[in-house]
């Protein structure tokens, strides 16, 4: 994708203001389903969201401002299983439609976020 599609992307999520609105709306539901729950026991759910929106906006072609752990260290350990992680991208494209983003910009979105599945799940 040329730099220019990638700047329309995160533009078209509203930018980081809109962004962080969606990602409110996705922990939301993550956190009102049973499967996912548990995962979030312990959690600082406020400092979970400012990662996930930098993770977002870094993952739209916004700023590259995210500065935590990689993706392998971070769910190391947890036993996060496909179903989780399918779970997890359904909540965010159903948080992603909830805020009226168009069908085709979702499923670039998910594109870009599938080849995370290798270092985030570790148990089948
Ligand atoms: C595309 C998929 C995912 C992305 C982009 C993502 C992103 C992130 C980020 C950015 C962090 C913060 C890292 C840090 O604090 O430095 C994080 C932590 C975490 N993620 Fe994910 N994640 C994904 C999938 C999942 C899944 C499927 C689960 C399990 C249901 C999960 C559970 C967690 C938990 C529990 C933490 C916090 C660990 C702690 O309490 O410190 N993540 N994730």
């Amino acid at each position: 994708m040329s730099t220019a599609q990638t700047a329309t992307l995160y533009e078209r999520l509203g930018g980081e203001e809109g962004i962080a609105t969606i990602v409110r709306t996705f922990y939301d539901r993550v956190l009102n389903d049973p499967l996912l729950q548990p995962f979030f026991r312990h959690t600082d759910m406020k400092r979970q969201r400012r990662h996930q929106t930098q993770f977002l906006i870094y993952a739209t072609g916004g700023a590259p401002r995210y500065t935590g752990a990689t993706m392998k260290k971070a769910h190391e350990g947890l036993g996060i299983r496909h179903r989780h992680f399918d779970a997890v991208l359904h909540h965010l494209a159903d948080a992603l439609r909830h805020h009226h983003v168009e069908e085709e910009v979702i499923a670039e979105i998910t594109k870009r976020l599938e080849p995370l599945r290798a270092e985030v799940v570790e148990a089948e």
